[in-house]
Protein backbone atom coordinates (compact mmCIF):
# COMPACT_ATOMS: atom_id res chain seq x y z
CA UNK A 1 0.00 0.00 0.00
CA UNK A 2 1.51 3.52 -0.55
CA UNK A 3 2.58 5.60 2.21
CA UNK A 4 0.90 8.64 3.21
CA UNK A 5 3.92 11.42 3.67
CA UNK A 6 3.38 13.47 6.51
CA UNK A 7 4.81 17.10 6.85
CA UNK A 8 5.03 18.87 10.77
CA UNK A 9 5.20 22.14 10.80
CA UNK A 10 6.47 23.75 14.81
CA UNK A 11 8.49 21.34 16.91
CA UNK A 12 7.01 22.85 20.16
CA UNK A 13 5.46 21.21 22.91
CA UNK A 14 2.55 19.13 20.22
CA UNK A 15 4.94 19.22 17.41
CA UNK A 16 7.28 17.34 19.21
CA UNK A 17 4.95 15.08 20.72
CA UNK A 18 3.52 14.01 17.34
CA UNK A 19 6.78 13.57 15.78
CA UNK A 20 7.84 11.21 18.98
CA UNK A 21 4.67 9.09 19.19
CA UNK A 22 4.17 8.74 15.46
CA UNK A 23 7.98 7.57 15.58
CA UNK A 24 7.35 5.00 18.64
CA UNK A 25 4.14 4.13 17.47
CA UNK A 26 4.63 3.39 14.09
CA UNK A 27 3.86 0.02 13.10
CA UNK A 28 0.43 -0.21 15.15
CA UNK A 29 0.07 3.35 13.29
CA UNK A 30 0.70 1.58 9.87
CA UNK A 31 -1.26 -1.73 10.57
CA UNK A 32 -4.43 0.15 11.92
CA UNK A 33 -4.43 2.99 8.99
CA UNK A 34 -4.18 0.08 6.51
CA UNK A 35 -0.91 1.40 5.47
CA UNK A 36 2.36 3.24 6.14
CA UNK A 37 2.51 6.78 7.73
CA UNK A 38 5.43 8.33 7.12
CA UNK A 39 6.91 11.32 8.81
CA UNK A 40 9.11 13.01 5.55
CA UNK A 41 9.18 16.56 6.34
CA UNK A 42 9.27 18.90 9.49
CA UNK A 43 10.13 22.74 9.88
CA UNK A 44 10.38 24.64 12.96
CA UNK A 45 12.11 28.12 13.44
CA UNK A 46 14.70 25.78 15.39
CA UNK A 47 15.65 21.66 15.61
CA UNK A 48 14.28 20.31 18.99
CA UNK A 49 17.08 18.01 20.70
CA UNK A 50 13.91 16.03 21.86
CA UNK A 51 13.22 14.66 18.39
CA UNK A 52 15.50 12.58 15.97
CA UNK A 53 15.23 13.78 12.63
CA UNK A 54 17.43 11.54 10.77
CA UNK A 55 17.04 10.83 7.67
CA UNK A 56 13.82 13.62 7.89
CA UNK A 57 14.04 16.73 5.11
CA UNK A 58 14.41 20.05 8.03
CA UNK A 59 13.76 23.48 6.88
CA UNK A 60 13.25 26.71 8.60
CA UNK A 61 10.75 28.26 6.36
CA UNK A 62 7.60 26.54 6.85
CA UNK A 63 6.28 26.90 3.66
CA UNK A 64 8.28 24.82 2.02
CA UNK A 65 6.08 21.73 3.51
CA UNK A 66 3.18 23.57 1.93
CA UNK A 67 5.07 23.72 -1.27
CA UNK A 68 6.80 19.72 -1.28
CA UNK A 69 5.00 17.82 -3.75
CA UNK A 70 6.04 14.70 -1.51
CA UNK A 71 3.96 15.79 1.29
CA UNK A 72 0.06 14.25 1.31
CA UNK A 73 -0.60 15.68 5.24
CA UNK A 74 0.47 18.91 6.30
CA UNK A 75 0.09 19.32 10.23
CA UNK A 76 0.17 22.76 11.44
CA UNK A 77 1.23 23.00 14.68
CA UNK A 78 2.54 26.70 15.27
CA UNK A 79 0.00 28.19 16.40
CA UNK A 80 -1.11 31.61 16.22
CA UNK A 81 -3.89 33.37 13.72
CA UNK A 82 -1.81 35.11 10.82
CA UNK A 83 1.38 33.26 9.79
CA UNK A 84 -0.79 29.75 10.31
CA UNK A 85 -3.82 30.68 8.66
CA UNK A 86 -1.37 31.61 5.27
CA UNK A 87 0.25 28.13 6.06
CA UNK A 88 -3.25 26.08 5.91
CA UNK A 89 -4.64 28.16 2.88
CA UNK A 90 -1.48 27.78 1.00
CA UNK A 91 -1.51 23.53 2.06
CA UNK A 92 -5.14 23.67 0.73
CA UNK A 93 -4.38 25.36 -2.51
CA UNK A 94 -1.81 22.69 -2.88
CA UNK A 95 -4.64 19.77 -2.67
CA UNK A 96 -2.75 18.92 0.85
CA UNK A 97 -5.15 17.44 3.91
CA UNK A 98 -4.31 19.38 6.50
CA UNK A 99 -4.51 18.74 10.31
CA UNK A 100 -4.40 21.28 13.14
CA UNK A 101 -4.39 21.61 17.06
CA UNK A 102 -4.84 25.72 16.42
CA UNK A 103 -8.06 26.17 17.96
CA UNK A 104 -7.80 30.11 18.13
CA UNK A 105 -7.51 29.59 14.09
CA UNK A 106 -10.31 27.14 13.61
CA UNK A 107 -12.58 29.24 15.89
CA UNK A 108 -11.79 32.77 13.84
CA UNK A 109 -11.20 31.88 10.27
CA UNK A 110 -12.59 28.42 10.13
CA UNK A 111 -15.28 29.11 8.00
CA UNK A 112 -13.14 30.44 5.45
CA UNK A 113 -10.97 27.56 5.89
CA UNK A 114 -13.55 24.90 5.61
CA UNK A 115 -14.80 26.44 2.60
CA UNK A 116 -11.50 26.72 0.64
CA UNK A 117 -10.85 23.26 1.83
CA UNK A 118 -14.66 22.09 0.37
CA UNK A 119 -13.56 23.55 -3.26
CA UNK A 120 -10.73 21.87 -3.30
CA UNK A 121 -11.60 18.41 -1.76
CA UNK A 122 -9.25 17.85 0.46
CA UNK A 123 -9.88 17.85 4.79
CA UNK A 124 -8.55 20.09 7.41
CA UNK A 125 -9.09 17.81 10.79
CA UNK A 126 -9.08 19.65 14.04
CA UNK A 127 -9.54 17.04 16.77
CA UNK A 128 -6.70 18.13 18.68
CA UNK A 129 -8.05 21.79 18.93
CA UNK A 130 -10.81 21.11 21.65
CA UNK A 131 -10.18 19.45 24.71
CA UNK A 132 -6.32 17.92 23.71
CA UNK A 133 -6.13 14.08 23.63
CA UNK A 134 -10.51 13.17 24.28
CA UNK A 135 -11.74 12.41 21.24
CA UNK A 136 -14.11 14.79 21.84
CA UNK A 137 -15.27 15.78 18.23
CA UNK A 138 -15.19 12.58 16.94
CA UNK A 139 -17.67 11.48 19.61
CA UNK A 140 -20.14 14.59 18.52
CA UNK A 141 -19.78 14.36 14.96
CA UNK A 142 -19.68 10.83 14.48
CA UNK A 143 -20.79 8.88 18.00
CA UNK A 144 -23.74 10.67 19.03
CA UNK A 145 -24.96 11.25 15.18
CA UNK A 146 -28.48 10.18 16.22
CA UNK A 147 -28.96 12.53 18.28
CA UNK A 148 -30.80 15.96 19.07
CA UNK A 149 -27.92 17.09 21.27
CA UNK A 150 -29.66 19.71 24.29
CA UNK A 151 -26.38 21.28 26.08
CA UNK A 152 -22.90 20.78 25.57
CA UNK A 153 -21.08 21.87 29.28
CA UNK A 154 -17.68 20.82 29.38
CA UNK A 155 -13.94 21.79 31.61
CA UNK A 156 -12.43 22.52 28.24
CA UNK A 157 -9.31 24.33 29.48
CA UNK A 158 -6.57 22.90 31.54
CA UNK A 159 -4.87 25.60 33.04
CA UNK A 160 -7.76 27.26 34.22
CA UNK A 161 -8.30 23.78 35.83
CA UNK A 162 -5.09 23.42 37.27
CA UNK A 163 -4.78 27.09 38.73
CA UNK A 164 -8.36 26.41 40.47
CA UNK A 165 -7.38 22.81 41.41
CA UNK A 166 -3.89 23.99 43.40
CA UNK A 167 -6.18 27.11 44.73
CA UNK A 168 -8.51 25.10 45.92
CA UNK A 169 -7.18 22.35 47.34
CA UNK A 170 -3.39 23.80 48.13
CA UNK A 171 -3.94 27.31 49.04
CA UNK A 172 -1.57 28.14 46.36
CA UNK A 173 -0.94 31.88 44.78
CA UNK A 174 -2.49 32.38 41.80
CA UNK A 175 0.95 33.78 39.62
CA UNK A 176 2.68 30.72 41.47
CA UNK A 177 0.76 28.51 39.72
CA UNK A 178 0.43 29.85 36.28
CA UNK A 179 4.05 29.56 36.50
CA UNK A 180 4.18 26.13 36.94
CA UNK A 181 1.38 25.41 34.22
CA UNK A 182 3.62 27.52 31.75
CA UNK A 183 6.53 25.37 32.59
CA UNK A 184 4.18 22.13 31.96
CA UNK A 185 3.47 23.10 28.89
CA UNK A 186 -0.37 23.33 29.64
CA UNK A 187 -0.69 27.50 28.68
CA UNK A 188 -1.21 29.30 25.51
CA UNK A 189 1.93 31.57 24.43
CA UNK A 190 0.24 34.09 25.72
CA UNK A 191 -1.68 32.77 28.99
CA UNK A 192 -3.94 35.79 29.18
CA UNK A 193 -5.73 33.64 26.57
CA UNK A 194 -6.04 30.71 29.48
CA UNK A 195 -6.98 32.74 32.32
CA UNK A 196 -9.00 34.90 30.59
CA UNK A 197 -11.38 32.59 28.94
CA UNK A 198 -10.64 32.68 25.32
CA UNK A 199 -9.21 30.02 24.86
CA UNK A 200 -12.37 28.18 26.08
CA UNK A 201 -14.13 30.61 24.03
CA UNK A 202 -12.27 29.13 21.40
CA UNK A 203 -13.06 25.33 21.95
CA UNK A 204 -16.70 26.36 23.07
CA UNK A 205 -17.38 27.97 19.40
CA UNK A 206 -15.82 24.75 17.75
CA UNK A 207 -18.34 22.82 20.32
CA UNK A 208 -21.01 24.38 19.39
CA UNK A 209 -20.82 24.20 15.47
CA UNK A 210 -20.88 20.94 15.83
CA UNK A 211 -23.47 20.13 17.91
CA UNK A 212 -26.04 22.19 17.23
CA UNK A 213 -25.05 23.28 12.97
CA UNK A 214 -24.42 26.61 13.61
CA UNK A 215 -21.80 28.37 12.06
CA UNK A 216 -18.35 29.34 13.96
CA UNK A 217 -19.10 32.26 16.10
CA UNK A 218 -16.41 33.11 18.30
CA UNK A 219 -17.06 37.00 18.41
CA UNK A 220 -20.76 36.15 20.16
CA UNK A 221 -19.16 33.94 23.14
CA UNK A 222 -19.87 35.86 26.39
CA UNK A 223 -16.70 35.62 28.07
CA UNK A 224 -15.29 35.50 31.90
CA UNK A 225 -11.75 34.18 33.07
CA UNK A 226 -11.13 32.94 36.78
CA UNK A 227 -8.87 36.11 37.53
CA UNK A 228 -11.59 37.77 39.89
CA UNK A 229 -11.76 34.07 41.77
CA UNK A 230 -10.95 34.32 45.31
CA UNK A 231 -9.92 31.60 47.91
CA UNK A 232 -12.95 32.78 50.32
CA UNK A 233 -15.67 32.01 47.18
CA UNK A 234 -14.30 29.06 46.56
CA UNK A 235 -14.73 28.28 50.56
CA UNK A 236 -17.77 29.73 50.65
CA UNK A 237 -18.94 27.18 47.19
CA UNK A 238 -17.57 24.02 48.99
CA UNK A 239 -20.10 24.73 52.54
CA UNK A 240 -22.89 24.65 51.05
CA UNK A 241 -22.04 21.70 48.90
CA UNK A 242 -20.50 23.03 45.86
CA UNK A 243 -17.46 23.41 43.38
CA UNK A 244 -16.74 26.21 41.58
CA UNK A 245 -14.95 24.85 37.93
CA UNK A 246 -14.40 26.83 34.56
CA UNK A 247 -16.95 25.87 32.40
CA UNK A 248 -17.82 26.48 28.45
CA UNK A 249 -21.44 26.12 27.79
CA UNK A 250 -23.63 26.00 25.07
CA UNK A 251 -27.03 25.27 25.20
CA UNK A 252 -29.90 25.23 22.85
CA UNK A 253 -33.48 26.58 24.13
CA UNK A 254 -36.52 27.61 22.33
CA UNK A 255 -34.97 31.02 21.97
CA UNK A 256 -32.09 30.27 20.55
CA UNK A 257 -28.03 28.77 21.35
CA UNK A 258 -26.19 29.67 24.78
CA UNK A 259 -22.59 30.07 24.06
CA UNK A 260 -21.20 31.09 27.14
CA UNK A 261 -17.66 30.99 29.32
CA UNK A 262 -17.26 31.41 33.33
CA UNK A 263 -16.49 30.03 36.81
CA UNK A 264 -19.52 28.16 37.61
CA UNK A 265 -20.72 26.77 41.15
CA UNK A 266 -20.87 22.92 40.21
CA UNK A 267 -22.77 20.09 42.82
CA UNK A 268 -20.04 18.35 44.69
CA UNK A 269 -21.65 15.43 43.84
CA UNK A 270 -21.37 15.52 39.67
CA UNK A 271 -18.53 14.09 38.49
CA UNK A 272 -17.92 17.08 36.15
CA UNK A 273 -17.04 18.69 39.65
CA UNK A 274 -14.62 16.07 40.23
CA UNK A 275 -12.43 16.50 37.28
CA UNK A 276 -9.30 18.12 38.79
CA UNK A 277 -6.05 19.41 37.46
CA UNK A 278 -4.88 19.67 34.05
CA UNK A 279 -7.65 17.33 33.23
CA UNK A 280 -10.51 18.17 30.61
CA UNK A 281 -14.06 16.73 30.83
CA UNK A 282 -17.10 17.37 28.32
CA UNK A 283 -20.56 16.55 29.35
CA UNK A 284 -23.18 15.99 26.09
CA UNK A 285 -26.56 15.49 26.69
CA UNK A 286 -28.06 13.97 23.31
CA UNK A 287 -32.10 13.41 23.53
CA UNK A 288 -31.54 9.35 22.45
CA UNK A 289 -28.30 8.70 24.62
CA UNK A 290 -28.71 10.65 27.84
CA UNK A 291 -25.70 12.57 29.59
CA UNK A 292 -22.45 11.12 28.26
CA UNK A 293 -19.46 12.31 29.62
CA UNK A 294 -15.95 12.17 28.17
CA UNK A 295 -12.73 12.58 30.37
CA UNK A 296 -9.08 12.91 30.05
CA UNK A 297 -5.77 15.08 29.69
CA UNK A 298 -6.85 18.38 27.95
CA UNK A 299 -3.39 19.17 27.15
CA UNK A 300 -0.12 18.45 27.17
CA UNK A 301 2.66 17.07 24.65
CA UNK A 302 1.71 13.24 23.84
CA UNK A 303 -1.80 13.37 25.18
CA UNK A 304 -2.67 16.26 22.80
CA UNK A 305 -0.50 14.17 20.05
CA UNK A 306 -2.45 11.54 20.45
CA UNK A 307 -5.62 13.75 19.09
CA UNK A 308 -3.02 15.22 16.03
CA UNK A 309 -2.15 11.11 14.81
CA UNK A 310 -5.90 9.92 15.09
CA UNK A 311 -6.83 12.62 12.46
CA UNK A 312 -3.68 11.39 10.68
CA UNK A 313 -5.02 8.27 10.38
CA UNK A 314 -8.39 9.06 9.67
CA UNK A 315 -7.12 11.19 6.85
CA UNK A 316 -4.92 8.24 5.37
CA UNK A 317 -7.63 5.50 5.74
CA UNK A 318 -9.62 7.92 3.30
CA UNK A 319 -7.14 9.50 0.95
CA UNK A 320 -8.82 7.55 -2.07
CA UNK A 321 -12.08 8.34 -1.45
CA UNK A 322 -12.12 11.66 0.73
CA UNK A 323 -14.78 13.97 2.12
CA UNK A 324 -16.44 11.44 4.06
CA UNK A 325 -17.33 13.66 7.05
CA UNK A 326 -18.13 16.99 6.35
CA UNK A 327 -15.90 19.42 8.70
CA UNK A 328 -18.70 20.50 11.14
CA UNK A 329 -20.31 17.54 10.50
CA UNK A 330 -23.28 19.20 8.96
CA UNK A 331 -23.90 20.64 5.44
CA UNK A 332 -23.61 24.72 5.08
CA UNK A 333 -27.38 24.11 4.05
CA UNK A 334 -28.09 23.83 8.17
CA UNK A 335 -30.45 26.10 9.70
CA UNK A 336 -29.34 29.01 11.34
CA UNK A 337 -30.00 29.43 15.25
CA UNK A 338 -29.89 32.89 16.88
CA UNK A 339 -27.35 33.22 19.34
CA UNK A 340 -28.99 34.93 22.72
CA UNK A 341 -27.38 37.78 24.43
CA UNK A 342 -26.35 37.46 28.18
CA UNK A 343 -29.80 39.03 29.35
CA UNK A 344 -31.47 36.04 27.98
CA UNK A 345 -29.17 33.21 30.06
CA UNK A 346 -31.43 31.26 31.98
CA UNK A 347 -29.03 29.86 34.99
CA UNK A 348 -29.07 30.01 39.23
CA UNK A 349 -26.47 31.84 40.92
CA UNK A 350 -24.28 32.35 44.06
CA UNK A 351 -24.19 35.46 45.05
CA UNK A 352 -21.88 37.58 47.88
CA UNK A 353 -23.06 40.76 49.43
CA UNK A 354 -21.55 42.52 51.93
CA UNK A 355 -23.81 44.36 54.19
CA UNK A 356 -23.60 46.64 56.67
CA UNK A 357 -24.65 44.81 60.39
CA UNK A 358 -27.84 46.72 60.81
CA UNK A 359 -31.43 45.61 61.53
CA UNK A 360 -33.72 44.43 58.70
CA UNK A 361 -30.50 43.99 56.41
CA UNK A 362 -31.92 40.54 55.15
CA UNK A 363 -35.22 41.42 54.55
CA UNK A 364 -34.11 44.25 52.32
CA UNK A 365 -31.97 41.47 50.50
CA UNK A 366 -35.23 39.00 50.37
CA UNK A 367 -37.59 41.48 49.15
CA UNK A 368 -35.71 43.14 46.62
CA UNK A 369 -35.01 39.68 44.81
CA UNK A 370 -38.45 38.31 45.29
CA UNK A 371 -39.59 41.96 43.44
CA UNK A 372 -37.12 40.54 40.86
CA UNK A 373 -38.89 37.09 40.69
CA UNK A 374 -35.89 35.37 42.39
CA UNK A 375 -36.54 32.30 44.48
CA UNK A 376 -33.56 31.59 47.00
CA UNK A 377 -32.39 28.07 47.60
CA UNK A 378 -30.35 28.46 50.18
CA UNK A 379 -28.80 31.33 52.53
CA UNK A 380 -25.51 31.56 54.51
CA UNK A 381 -24.72 34.35 56.79
CA UNK A 382 -21.31 34.27 57.71
CA UNK A 383 -19.79 36.49 60.92
CA UNK A 384 -17.89 40.14 60.03
CA UNK A 385 -13.90 39.63 59.96
CA UNK A 386 -12.19 41.13 62.75
CA UNK A 387 -10.78 43.90 60.75
CA UNK A 388 -14.13 44.44 59.03
CA UNK A 389 -17.77 46.05 59.77
CA UNK A 390 -19.17 44.39 56.77
CA UNK A 391 -21.01 40.75 57.07
CA UNK A 392 -20.59 38.43 54.25
CA UNK A 393 -24.37 36.73 53.38
CA UNK A 394 -24.12 34.03 50.66
CA UNK A 395 -27.10 33.52 48.59
CA UNK A 396 -27.92 30.03 45.99
CA UNK A 397 -31.24 31.28 43.71
CA UNK A 398 -33.31 29.14 41.81
CA UNK A 399 -32.84 29.77 37.60
CA UNK A 400 -33.67 33.07 36.76
CA UNK A 401 -32.82 35.36 33.32
CA UNK A 402 -29.90 36.77 33.61
CA UNK A 403 -31.95 40.35 33.55
CA UNK A 404 -34.01 39.68 36.51
CA UNK A 405 -30.41 39.24 37.93
CA UNK A 406 -28.70 42.41 37.00
CA UNK A 407 -31.77 44.64 37.71
CA UNK A 408 -31.56 42.63 41.52
CA UNK A 409 -28.02 43.24 41.94
CA UNK A 410 -27.98 47.21 40.19
CA UNK A 411 -30.87 47.91 42.96
CA UNK A 412 -29.12 45.91 46.27
CA UNK A 413 -25.48 47.90 45.02
CA UNK A 414 -27.57 51.05 45.19
CA UNK A 415 -28.70 50.25 48.84
CA UNK A 416 -26.36 52.41 51.89
CA UNK A 417 -26.18 49.26 53.63
CA UNK A 418 -24.68 47.24 50.24
CA UNK A 419 -20.76 49.45 49.82
CA UNK A 420 -19.16 47.14 47.90
CA UNK A 421 -19.87 45.24 44.72
CA UNK A 422 -22.29 42.16 44.72
CA UNK A 423 -19.70 38.97 43.79
CA UNK A 424 -21.89 36.82 41.43
CA UNK A 425 -21.16 33.43 39.94
CA UNK A 426 -23.18 31.51 37.79
CA UNK A 427 -24.39 28.11 39.27
CA UNK A 428 -25.42 25.42 37.22
CA UNK A 429 -27.04 21.90 38.84
CA UNK A 430 -26.52 19.81 35.48
CA UNK A 431 -27.50 16.36 35.10
CA UNK A 432 -24.82 13.42 35.11
N1 LIG B 1 0.42 22.78 24.46
C1 LIG B 1 -0.72 22.12 24.51
O1 LIG B 1 -0.98 21.37 25.45
C2 LIG B 1 -1.73 22.26 23.40
C3 LIG B 1 -2.87 21.43 23.42
C4 LIG B 1 -3.81 21.54 22.38
C5 LIG B 1 -3.58 22.44 21.36
N2 LIG B 1 -2.47 23.23 21.37
C6 LIG B 1 -2.25 24.12 20.21
O2 LIG B 1 -1.19 23.56 19.44
C7 LIG B 1 -0.47 24.62 18.80
C8 LIG B 1 1.01 24.53 19.16
O3 LIG B 1 1.14 24.70 20.56
P1 LIG B 1 2.51 24.34 21.33
O4 LIG B 1 2.16 24.36 22.77
O5 LIG B 1 3.13 23.13 20.74
O6 LIG B 1 3.38 25.64 20.97
P2 LIG B 1 4.95 25.84 21.12
O7 LIG B 1 5.18 27.29 21.30
O8 LIG B 1 5.51 24.88 22.13
O9 LIG B 1 5.53 25.39 19.69
C9 LIG B 1 5.39 26.17 18.51
C10 LIG B 1 6.41 25.66 17.48
O10 LIG B 1 6.14 26.32 16.23
C11 LIG B 1 7.35 26.91 15.73
N3 LIG B 1 6.93 28.13 15.00
C12 LIG B 1 6.07 29.09 15.41
N4 LIG B 1 5.94 30.01 14.44
C13 LIG B 1 6.73 29.63 13.41
C14 LIG B 1 7.03 30.19 12.15
N5 LIG B 1 6.47 31.32 11.73
N6 LIG B 1 7.91 29.52 11.37
C15 LIG B 1 8.48 28.37 11.78
N7 LIG B 1 8.23 27.79 12.97
C16 LIG B 1 7.37 28.43 13.78
C17 LIG B 1 8.20 27.19 16.96
O11 LIG B 1 9.54 27.24 16.58
C18 LIG B 1 7.88 25.93 17.80
O12 LIG B 1 8.65 24.84 17.33
C19 LIG B 1 -1.16 25.91 19.22
O13 LIG B 1 -2.12 26.25 18.26
C20 LIG B 1 -1.84 25.52 20.54
O14 LIG B 1 -2.97 26.32 20.82
C21 LIG B 1 -1.55 23.15 22.35
N1 LIG C 1 -3.70 26.10 26.91
C1 LIG C 1 -4.63 25.03 26.62
C2 LIG C 1 -3.94 23.95 25.87
C3 LIG C 1 -4.87 22.85 25.39
O1 LIG C 1 -5.75 23.32 24.41
C4 LIG C 1 -5.19 24.50 27.94
O2 LIG C 1 -4.64 24.83 29.01
O3 LIG C 1 -6.20 23.82 27.92
NA1 LIG D 1 -9.90 16.47 21.26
Amino acid sequence: MKPVNVGICGLGTVGAGTFNVLQRNLDDIARRAGRPVKITHVSAREVNSECDLTGIKFSNDIFEVAKDPEVNILVELIGGTTVAKELVLAAIENNKDVVTANKALIATHGNEIFEAAEAKDVVVAYEAAVAGGIPIIKAIREGLVANKISSVVGIINGTTNYILTEMSEKGRDFADVLKEAQELGYAEADPTFDVEGIDAAHKLTILAANAFGVPLQFDKVFTEGITNMTTADVKHAEELGYRIKHLGITRRTAEGVELRVHPTLIPEKRLIANVDGVLNAVLVMGDAVGPTMYYGAGAGSEATASAVIADIVDIARDIDSPGLVPHLGFSVETKNLPVLNADDFTTSYYLRISVKDEVGQMAKIAETLSLNGINMEAILQKEAPEDDDLVPVIILTQPVKEKAMNAAIKTLEALPSVPEKIVRIRTERLDG
